[in-house]
């Protein structure tokens, strides 16, 4: 079948849109899947790197296909992308059945909604958010993160020194809830990462969303949910795959296609955000606005009186909560997972960045926010950690809103639009050395930051990552405070991990690694 289907994609033409003017070039269509095919020949775990080897034998930067019955361009280069990610006709998104049916059998959030609809609910969270600190300097959160932080550091300290199982029998253990808590991520002096950190990241968004934060009693739940954000992200691919392209497998394969998975995981997030909304009303009052969902709330009451329809219903606040909860709780602890990797394999680098901690915060205090200017080698090593290993190597697809033209190609209306951000991360003729990592090329020659930075883990314009400064501010924190008092090794006579990823999905992961935390003398 392979062969066969080899020898089509070298007879046939690789123009594939007879309709355009101007085609752009990639692999034939075949009945069903259309090019899918010859994508999943070249990869078929990791679709970027499959589209990535596509573009250099196509000798382009602008890939045309069809996957499955929809006309596809994969764009790989800096240029093309930022005009995706700016231009306005760009900024549909596709609404295949399948997603659908996830969210009550509706088109419904901010991730995957587009037009007026997206336009309006993004920016009403966005700016509700922001009330509670969602994406800005706010005391009253950094307090909070702070405490999670130091918390996150004392049980890890409390854990390595009693070397897990042990701790069942040190009366320094606060309870047993602690024991149970480092019974499950903490072993033999080892420490399972990305567990170590769903705590902190969950724990600060849901007391934006919905006033609250679990105590170390519930830490469970909140693993939970983490765990069905990341059962949801694996999924799939970012495309939807074969589900999207063919609907009808999840009568046949539901659990092999994903489609179990798909829905399972989002109805379990879904309950979690309808119970908090049904305590929210059985005790919301109009004078007393605890957090977003009450916020969302009063908007629902006062819009009912104003409008016929309005766009802002229970569904809707349900899914807005997990479009902000699922990428925070899987992308911030994954990227977290990568940089532990980088570490490890770049102990150079983790001195340096220790050095650079002693030098500007030292040992009595934690990191904070406005230490991160002044800690331009620790941030630098953030911005090298997501070039290498953007965990959402292309960003989430667009679609073009109208017929259009990009770098001279026509493009018809809804194309799906699909930005190869790990392509672009790794082009030679941009960053010089992309192989190499090497978290100075974010910096200067006196090591101040770079102005411009030009990577695009988060995307740009419009559609922006709607959690990019949250991430950037959480990521740095929690970073910053576990070097300050810990080295983080490898689990000892354990070959060294290595930095690239294992699983595939809408995000790219490693799976869960046991590491050392060495506490600092
Ligand atoms: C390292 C962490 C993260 C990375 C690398 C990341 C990356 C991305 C990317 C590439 C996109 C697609 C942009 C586009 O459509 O062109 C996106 C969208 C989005 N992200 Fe993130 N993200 C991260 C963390 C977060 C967090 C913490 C949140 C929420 C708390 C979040 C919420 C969203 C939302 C709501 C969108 C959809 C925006 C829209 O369509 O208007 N993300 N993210």
């Amino acid at each position: 079948m392979a062969s066969l289907i080899l020898n089509i994609e070298a007879t046939a033409s690789s123009e594939i849109w007879v309709t355009t003017k101007n085609h752009v070039s990639g692999p034939p269509r075949l009945p069903l899947w259309g090019s899918y095919w010859f994508v999943l020949l070249q990869n078929f775990k990791f679709l970027h790197i499959a589209f990535h080897k596509l573009a250099q034998k196509y000798r382009t930067s602008m890939l045309g296909l069809y996957l499955g019955p929809f006309a596809t361009v994969v764009v790989h280069d800096y240029d093309g992308i930022r005009q995706v990610l700016t231009r306005p006709e760009f900024q549909g998104r596709i609404k295949p059945p399948v997603l659908n049916m996830r969210t009550y059998n509706n088109n419904r959030g901010i991730i995957f909604t587009d037009d007026q609809f997206w336009v309006e609910q993004r920016r009403f969270a966005l700016r509700h958010m922001r009330e509670f600190g969602f994406g800005r300097r706010f005391p009253h959160l950094e307090g909070v993160v702070k405490e999670e932080i130091q918390d996150m550091l004392d049980v890890l300290a409390l854990c390595e020194e009693n070397k897990g199982l042990h701790i069942l029998f040190v009366e320094k253990a606060q309870s047993a809830l602690t024991v149970g808590l480092c019974l499950e991520i903490f072993s033999g002096g080892l420490t399972l990462v990305p567990d170590l950190f769903y705590t902190v990241v969950f724990n600060t968004l849901w007391l934006m969303i919905a006033g609250d934060r679990y105590s170390t009693k519930e830490h469970g739940k909140l693993r939970y949910f983490t765990r069905q954000a990341l059962r949801f992200q694996k999924s799939v691919d970012v495309t939807g795959n074969a589900l999207v392209q063919t609907p009808w497998l999840r009568y046949f394969a539901p659990y092999y296609f994903g489609f179990t998975d798909l829905m399972e995981t989002t109805q379990n997030m879904l309950k979690y955000m309808e119970e908090a909304v049904a305590q929210h009303k059985a005790t919301y009052s109009d004078d007393h606005v605890r957090d977003f969902i009450d916020v969302y709330l009063k908007e629902m009451k006062k819009r009912g009186k104003t409008e016929e329809i309005s766009s802002f219903s229970d569904e809707q606040l349900n899914v807005v909560g997990i479009d902000f909860l699922f990428p925070a709780s899987t992308t911030v602890t994954s990227t977290l997972n990568f940089a532990m990797l980088f570490l490890v394999n770049y102990p150079e680098v983790q001195v340096k960045m220790q050095q650079e901690l002693n030098a500007v915060v030292g040992r009595d205090r934690l990191p904070t926010l406005d230490d991160r200017a002044r800690l331009p080698y620790n941030e630098a090593f953030l911005r090298e950690v997501m070039r290498k290993e953007a965990v959402a190597p292309l960003g989430v697809l667009h679609r073009a809103t109208e017929d259009t033209e990009l770098g001279g190609y026509n493009i018809p209306k809804d194309t799906t639009m699909i930005l190869n951000l790990w392509s672009f991360h790794n082009d030679p003729n941009f960053w010089g050395d992309p192989e190499a990592f090497r978290p100075e090329r974010f910096l200067d020659d006196k090591g101040h930051l770079l102005k411009k930075d030009y990577s695009l883990p988060f995307g740009a314009g419009k559609r922006l990552c709607a959690g990019e400064t949250f991430a950037r501010h959480t990521m740095f924190l929690m970073l910053s405070a576990l070097l300050q008092n810990f080295t983080v090794k490898a689990a000892p006579g354990k070959p060294l991990p290595s930095t690239e990823p294992d699983l595939p999905g809408i995000i790219i992961t490693k799976k869960g690694m046991w590491m050392k935390f060495e506490p600092r003398a």
